[in-house]
């Protein structure tokens, strides 16, 4: 059986749910029979579970994706393949609220909060590459001599791996497979373990929409099989992942084994600065949204703030009001509440780590820590409250590491350079934020700071037509954009001479 039914009675769906590997615009099962299971992480209750790829699988979606590559979407022109993205945008705004439940129940975001909005930005981002398949600048010509002349093209690179994480379950498939395609480019894209059934239900969609078979391949499966056999395939000419930067490091070496390119999207722990001249209200409520937002698991979470001593304690009483105020679980301990802004983190792993992080800087370090909530009783659920430590040293292991979850860590500093070093002092550069109103600090920061990211006086506050990705061991490349299809498309260089063969 390749579907299976569940509900959602808090939204009132009931799902024909896909459960098979999505290869050629059919569900199948893999080739061994093994399977995943997946759980609610607001009850720790299995929901169903899914055919996970074996390496074998891995090789017959690939080869689907080579075949619908060379025999078919490398001769589907720009327009066309913008069409089928303007229709799969329509076809998700249809069944947006049909998505997001699914997302909610899998991995436990706030349904009104949070899914719903990560559905809006995958609209968005939908119509834009939708736009970009035939306006995107695809080559120039540099005229050499009298005679002779050179064109450039930028060409899909061909078939494409797309390896990705359980905290944006959709957003971040739709941030790699919209521009990929729109590129001209085939995927074979494996979902995190503890979050496929979205995107394989998502799939559909692209049936719908038009796509034609092994365009787009949906392959769950274990990272140690599914993604090291996706990531080493030779078939494979292009790997881009989101995840951990460890797994990032392993994605590179695999992809060495044919010099495919790559895009890696990996950790953070990007820093926020307060400067004593910020509008302060509005310095807290970005800066508490960036860390509690989804439980803290983002890879841009603003994790580190800093806050210049002057208005420190200013700073961390209205932090504290405001958290008080705005990130809770609700009522009724769960995600479809319309109160609940704050949802559990994806995992029993992922609650143990976050707590080890926390029970080490409480007990180990000694360091202060308060809470606006207390931890659920009675409940199988993996809610965390709203956590943060104050007056934290920089060597401190919670300013260092990345924690993936509701967890804010302050400290303060005294002047621009100081808060600058501190920014800086980290291996990760994926992001940064600066609270300033004037305009020579703003100015240094944003020239100073190792990331690839600055917001100003905002924090978190993504833009789908704005360039994304990290410096240092933050990663390689960048996604959305036209960048997002620039990483998709590799140049080539045709040198015509119409000389008299001279
Ligand atoms: N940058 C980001 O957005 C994310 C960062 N993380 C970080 O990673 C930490 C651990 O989370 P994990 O779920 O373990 O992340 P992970 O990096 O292991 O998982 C991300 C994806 O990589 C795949 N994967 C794992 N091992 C692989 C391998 N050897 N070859 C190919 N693919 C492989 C997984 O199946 C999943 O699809 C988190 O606490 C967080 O710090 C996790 C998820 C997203
Ligand atoms: N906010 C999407 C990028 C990430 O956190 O993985």
């Amino acid at each position: 059986m390749m579907f299976e039914t569940i509900s959602i009675p808090q939204v009132g769906f009931t799902y024909t749910l896909p459960i098979g590997l999505f290869i050629n615009n059919e569900y199948v099962a893999s080739k061994n029979g093994e399977k995943i299971d997946t759980a609610n992480p607001s009850t720790g209750e299995k929901i169903t579970s899914f055919y996970a790829a074996s390496e074998a699988d891995v090789d017959v979606a690939v080869k689907a994706a080579r075949e619908a590559y060379e025999n078919v979407w490398s001769i589907t022109s720009a327009e066309q393949r913008g069409r089928l993205l303007y229709k799969l945008a329509e076809l998700i705004e249809r069944d947006k609220f049909k998505l997001a439940a699914l997302e909610t129940l899998d991995s436990g975001k706030p349904y009104h909060s949070n899914a719903l909005n990560d559905l809006e930005q995958i609209i968005q981002l939908t119509r834009y590459f939708a736009g970009s398949a035939d306006k995107y600048n695809k080559g120039e010509t540099i005229p050499l001599n009298h005679d002779k002349y050179a064109m450039i093209f930028k060409v899909p690179y061909g078939v494409v791996g797309q390896v990705i994480p359980w905290n944006y379950p959709l957003a971040m498939a739709s941030w790699k497979i919209q521009g990929c395609l729109a590129a001209g480019n085939t995927i074979v894209i494996k979902p995190a373990e503890n979050t496929s059934i979205s995107l394989l239900y998502m799939a559909q969609l692209f049936v719908e929409a038009g796509f034609p078979p092994g365009v787009l391949n949906v392959i769950p499966g274990h990272g140690a099989t599914a993604g090291t056999a996706l990531a080493s395939h030779p078939d494979v000419d292009k790997i881009a992942f989101t995840g951990s930067t460890q797994v990032g490091q392993k994605i590179m070496e695999l992809a060495g084994s044919n010099l495919k390119a790559i895009t890696l999207e990996c950790g953070g722990k990007s820093p926020a600065v307060v400067f004593a001249d910020s509008a302060l209200d509005n310095a807290v409520e970005w800066i508490a949204n960036g860390i509690y937002y989804n439980s803290g698991q983002n890879c841009t979470a603003n994790s580190r703030v800093y806050i210049q001593e002057t208005v420190y304690d200013e700073f961390i009483s209205k932090f504290k009001a405001y958290t008080h105020k705005m990130w809770t679980f609700g009522d009724k301990l769960d995600p479809f509440d319309k109160k609940c802004t704050l949802g559990p983190v994806i995992s029993e792993t992922q609650f143990k780590r976050i707590l080890s992080y926390v029970d080490h800087g409480r007990d180990n370090e000694t360091l202060k820590m308060e809470t606006v909530a207390d931890f659920p009783k009675n409940s199988n659920g993996y809610f965390i409250p709203p956590i943060f430590f104050v007056d934290v040293p920089q060597s401190s292991k919670l300013n260092k590491e990345e924690i993936f979850g509701p967890v804010a860590v302050f400290s303060k500093f005294k002047d621009y350079q100081e808060a600058i070093k501190l920014a800086n002092d980290t291996t990760y550069g994926l992001a940064s934020a600066v609270f300033s109103e004037n305009v020579r600090t703003i100015n240094h920061f944003i020239r100073d700071v190792k990331a690839g990211t600055v917001w100003v006086n905002s924090s978190n506050d993504e833009e789908i037509s704005v360039p994304f990705g990290g410096f240092k061991m933050s990663g390689i490349g960048r996604e959305l954009g036209q960048s997002g299809m620039d990483s998709y498309t590799q140049l080539k260089a045709a040198h015509i001479n119409l000389s008299n063969y001279k």
